[in-house]
């Protein structure tokens, strides 16, 4: 049988790990946002330490703007312009935590697990940290939805997005309970302070939405200072806006270099394109915004291999000669063709009965050309009804029509987080239909396809172009 996991991501309770973010909101709201003075320090200690934007020749300050701090240009800037320089020794990055108190505890754990514990020792410090300066202007909470209330999180019910969250935030409360038992607690003369795990989520929540990162997870740096640019959609370059080079040729010191991707008038926002293959769930998950432009609503199709199905073998030995796997993810975004591959591997997995010879292995070095087309009726006719099955399945877990997210969409003074929740819900229904809309043509062509035996009989010579059968007679 064809099995199509987790393509609707099962209805969690919203909530279900032991802190509640409602105290998430109270615990943020004990601490300010950052306040002038606080931004003043912050560009003394800068200054003091060199970081090279600092100088008096400043290209960019940090300022209040409506996404709360940002770099604001001083003078005209030209496009490809480098506005930010900040050496290694100002990062906060795996190095620094092997070099501090808690450096010899931290070895063996994941960087940002080391990370996140060096940020919230040195925060409980206050102003004995001398990190302190840069610590004191980090937003007590972002819009990202883990940090949203249990009610904020019921205007996302269904949601691919509300599984991410609630996953991600099992995923930091398990590190915390391991972080807990095995460097806090054992440690409590270099841990003084409590650490909770909404402490932590903080500090995850920080990592993810400011922390620069090359390689999967692998380098992971805050850059004070750096770390204020802001996103903006207007922005479409998809090159990098930050590069890491040798600072002169007799330094060996590592410089964090950010240059601005447009011309920028002085007393204007520097703003760079954090990543263009994001989508508006991926955007409200690491940084709490999203994006007008369609193309950003997107769904996660995961298709699997059962390991009941009697060819799973020779469909994972398929699978995996071409790219893919047991489970495969696919990305579907609004206004955008299916993914290349989904085709052919729900054919693969949806392969079954009369239609199984071609799992042969004389069969192995062709046949994902023979999947990319219609195999047999049968098997466009399965892939039609479990896309459709799912589409229907993952639909009704939403509590609103996209007519009724659209009609809220239009009023201009939603909640910031209610917005977000309205754009990503409408965008995920919207690209459900949109997938429904086209297995329901392909299901209503089935009967006109060309199908494998046809196709072969055609190459064979046997078929004419109008699939009138060839008799020997008609010769
Ligand atoms: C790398 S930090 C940028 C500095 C941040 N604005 C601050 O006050 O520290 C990323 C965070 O900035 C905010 N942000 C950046 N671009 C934004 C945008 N286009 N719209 C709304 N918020 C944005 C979000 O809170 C995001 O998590």
């Amino acid at each position: 049988s064809l099995l199509l996991a987790n393509c609707k991501p099962s209805p969690l309770p919203v909530l279900n790990i032991g802190c509640s973010s409602r105290r998430i909101s109270t615990a943020a709201a004990q601490r300010d946002p950052p306040s002038e003075a606080a931004v003043d320090d912050f560009w003394r200690w800068l200054c003091e330490r060199g970081a090279v934007a600092a100088s008096s020749a400043a290209t960019v300050k940090p300022g209040f703007v409506p996404e709360g701090l940002g770099l604001v240009a001083q003078r005209d800037l030209t496009r490809n312009e480098v506005v930010v320089e900040v050496p290694k020794r100002l990062w906060i990055d795996s190095d620094t935590v092997v070099a501090s108190e808690i450096g010899r505890l931290c070895t063996g754990l994941k960087p940002w697990v080391s990370i996140a514990l060096f940020l919230l020792r040195e925060r409980a410090l206050g102003t004995a940290s001398p990190w302190h300066p840069y610590l004191d202007i980090l937003p007590p909470t972002t819009n990202s939805t883990i940090f949203w209330s249990e009610e904020e999180l019921s205007e996302i019910e269904g949601t691919q997005l509300l599984s991410t969250t609630m996953g991600a935030k099992e995923y930091v409360e398990s590190e915390f309970v391991k972080a807990e038992a095995e460097v806090i607690l054992p440690n409590k003369h270099l841990f003084p302070s409590a650490i909770t795990s909404l402490d932590f989520l903080w500090a995850f929540g920080m990592l993810r939405s400011r922390a620069f990162s090359h390689g999967r997870g692998e380098n992971l740096a805050l850059v004070p200072l750096a770390d204020l640019i802001n996103h903006s959609s207007s922005i479409t370059q998809e090159d990098s806006s930050w590069e890491i080079k040798g600072k002169g040729i007799f330094s060996r010191e590592l410089m964090f270099s950010l240059r601005t991707p447009v011309h920028v008038k002085s007393g204007e926002q520097v703003y760079i394109q954090y990543d263009i293959a994001k989508s508006n769930a991926d955007l409200a998950f690491d940084y709490g915004f999203v994006e007008q432009r369609p193309d950003w609503d997107a769904y996660t199709f995961t298709l699997e291999i059962g390991e009941s199905d009697p060819f799973y073998g020779d469909k994972l030995d398929i699978a995996e000669s071409n790219g893919l796997d047991e489970t495969a993810y696919f990305d579907i975004a609004l206004g955008c063709p299916l993914p290349p591959l989904m085709l052919p591997y729900l054919r693969l997995v949806a392969l079954g009965g009369a239609d199984t010879f071609l799992l042969e292995s004389v069969f192995r070095n062709t046949i994902w050309g023979h999947l990319e087309l219609p195999v047999s009726r049968a098997n466009e006719e399965a892939i039609c009804h479990v896309v459709r099955q799912a589409c229907k399945s993952a639909f009704s877990v939403y509590h609103t029509t996209v007519e009724e997210d659209e009609k809220l969409m239009e009023g201009d003074n939603l909640d910031e987080r209610l917005r977000i929740a309205v754009c990503v819900r409408a965008g995920e229904k919207k690209v459900l239909q949109q997938i429904d809309g086209a297995f329901r043509e392909r299901e209503s062509e089935l009967d006109i396809l060309e199908y494998y035996h046809e196709r072969r009989l055609k190459d064979l010579g046997l078929v004419g172009q109008q699939g009138e059968i060839i008799f020997w007679e008609s010769k």
